[in-house]
């Protein structure tokens, strides 16, 4: 098992009127843990998580597993990916067993027996009985689907598993059970896993590191019980903040990752110096400084810290004025 690493991966859509969707980002997913990745709808995260699949192409840096840039590992690599929408990552036409069967690498497994078999043994890996083997996805609820798509995952006997939003499309009273599975299954085989959520419920419950993107750029990233209960950047505070409910429910109202009264920053034209500064509540109660918050960008170094915010007024910066605890704009 080896840890898969975003060494300064940018990802840019279109030409010269396109956007960079992931700019620069460093991540580290070490072997056997859970990265929670959270952000706004538009951050990048699915942008950020395509990338190491496979699926966005890379404009800049390289994603690595076990020190291996990911594009030059074999066809079937073993990163696998679940979507947030298990109606369209499964053939209607196709029985669950074909499909899973069809994720089996080639030249695993020789002869049906065997073949059904692993089938079987996938579906009881995530909670179905192997006699729906036949069934169509169209005789399955969303949350059956989800436990499909996660066995046709897991038939590639990844390493790594790259989760967006596996549980949004569902409805509430299922995703619990979704969660539960992911975790329980996540831990049994030693999984590493990025896991994509707006639900900092969600994120909290399944992770030991969360990171927090911010129109391309992770702002802030630590264990997760310290990105959670002492967050260091403005933003993670503000998601904090706007979603109360993230300490109690799991369920998918009331804990999205977005920020209160404010207009997301236009991802074609980021602001210059901190991205976050034309939405920061910090910068005007510094007034005297805010000069840095416009003009330099304090990403710099900060992923590669154990927590760590891209803040040039967090404590964990290398600045010595910090921010005042609960502060908000006058
Ligand atoms: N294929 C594409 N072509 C052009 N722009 C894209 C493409 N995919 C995403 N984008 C843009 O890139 C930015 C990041 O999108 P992305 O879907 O990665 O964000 P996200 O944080 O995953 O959001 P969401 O939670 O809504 O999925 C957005 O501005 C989006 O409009």
């Amino acid at each position: 098992m080896s840890d898969l690493v975003f060494d300064t991966v940018s990802v840019r859509y279109g030409g010269r009127r396109g956007l960079t969707a992931v700019d620069s980002v460093g991540l580290t997913v070490p072997s056997g843990q859970v990265v929670g990745l959270v952000g706004e709808s538009g951050s990048g995260k699915s942008t950020l998580a395509r990338a190491a699949v496979g699926l966005s192409p890379i404009s800049a840096g390289r994603v690595l597993l076990g020190g291996v840039d990911v594009r030059k590992l074999p066809r079937r690599p073993p990163l696998q990916m679940v979507f947030q929408d298990p109606y369209s990552s499964l053939d209607p036409r196709m029985s669950i067993g074909e499909s899973i069967t069809e994720a089996i690498p080639r030249g695993a497994l020789s002869g049906r027996a065997a073949r059904r078999d692993e089938v079987a043994r996938l579906l009881e890996l995530v909670n179905l009985d192997p006699d729906r083997a036949g069934h169509l996805p169209g005789q399955l609820s969303g949350g059956q689907r989800q436990r499909v798509a996660l066995a046709r995952a897991l038939a590639g006997r990844p390493e790594v598993l790259i989760a967006d939003e596996i549980t949004s499309a569902l409805d509430v009273s299922v995703q619990g059970a979704v969660l539960n599975l992911v975790r329980s299954v996540q831990r049994r085989l030693g999984l590493s896993m990025l896991f994509i959520s707006h639900n900092l419920a969600v994120i909290r419950y399944l992770s030991d590191i969360v990171a927090v993107m911010y129109l391309g750029r992770i702002v802030e990233v630590g264990p997760a019980e310290q990105v959670l209960t002492d967050p260091q950047h403005p933003y993670t505070r503000d998601l904090l903040a706007a979603a109360p409910s993230a300490h109690t429910s799991l369920l998918d109202t009331g804990a999205d990752a977005a920020t209160a009264d404010t207009e997301p920053a236009d991802p074609h034209h980021p602001p210059a110096g901190c991205r976050y500064h034309t939405r920061c509540p910090v910068g005007p109660l510094v007034r005297a400084d805010r000069g840095l918050c416009l003009q330099a960008d304090p990403t710099g170094d900060a992923a590669h810290r154990r927590h760590s915010a891209a803040c040039h007024f967090s404590e964990n910066e290398s600045h010595e004025l910090a921010i005042p605890r609960g502060a908000s704009a006058p």
